[in-house]
């Protein structure tokens, strides 16, 4: 499989406090790759990154063949930051054609991306509502539909089922896995268990370092136990 993101010897520091340190990943076209870790491991530096609006002090970052960051390819990544980026005072479907403005589509096509990713989130009988009187979950759900907007080929997203029921969540997932087996390539962070268990493979990222990179089933052969939380701790990690 080829790959979709390389990263090259990565570091950074905020101050003094070295919060990346020689990451070296790949993520391949077509896979759920995770990156697991317990809070300020630095996945969220990581992403940002990656996105290209966090510039890394050391190393490098490439999505295809061109190098992070690009405009051309904020064209082709969906995000989904850590904290919602909505318009409180407008309503969910009004946010959405907000995007779709921005993203030059055209009445016919607004339309039809509205409505796909309104239904792949559950969202279609709340699109009139003001995102004010949303829950928190569908706040998420809405950033979720955001992100998917103009049909990224490759898909960040910063912890997306914080705030959601479990009922939610297993739907998103799937989802998710529907994107994916559509050629989509998704780069999520988490720290909770099942999550990670759905990844094609996982980076398990602990004080800035990648502690070991594999799929689920291999890093927990690997250590010999039942559980990732068991692999992560048999790596190194702590407790996540
Ligand atoms: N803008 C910033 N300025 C200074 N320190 C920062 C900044 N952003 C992050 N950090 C620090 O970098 C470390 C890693 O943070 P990061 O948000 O990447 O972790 P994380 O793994 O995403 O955590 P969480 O799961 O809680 O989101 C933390 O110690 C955090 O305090």
């Amino acid at each position: 499989m080829s790959s979709m993101v390389k990263v090259n010897g990565l570091a950074h520091s905020f101050g003094r406090e070295d919060v990346l340190k020689e990451i070296d990943l790949t993520v391949s076209r077509g896979e759920i790759f995770g990156l697991l870790g317990p809070s300020g491991a630095g996945k969220t530096t990581l992403v940002k990154m990656i996105v290209g609006i966090l510039e890394p002090d050391e190393g490098g970052i490439f999505i295809g063949d061109e190098k992070v960051p690009s405009l051309d390819l904020m064209r082709s990544i969906g995000y989904m930051a850590q904290s919602d980026a909505l318009y409180q005072e407008l309503s969910a479907k009004e946010n959405l054609d907000f995007l779709a403005s921005i993203y030059g589509l055209n009445k016919q096509e607004r339309k039809e991306a509205i409505h796909d990713v309104l239904q792949i989130v559950n969202l279609q009988d709340h699109k009139n509502k003001i995102v004010n009187q949303f829950s928190g979950g569908m706040k998420r759900r809405l950033s979720l539909a955001a992100s998917l907007m103009h049909k990224p080929n490759l898909l960040i997203l910063d912890e997306p089922t914080v705030g959601i029921d479990p009922v939610l969540r297993q739907s998103i997932w799937e989802e998710l896995t529907k994107l994916k087996e559509n050629g989509m390539t998704i780069l999520v962070t988490t720290h909770v268990m099942d999550e990670a268990e759905k990844c094609d493979r996982l980076a398990m990222l602990r004080d800035g370092y990648v502690i070991a990179c594999d799929t689920p089933e291999k890093l927990k052969e690997n250590k010999q136990v039942e559980s990732l939380e068991g692999a992560f701790l048999a790596y190194g990690g702590r407790n996540l």
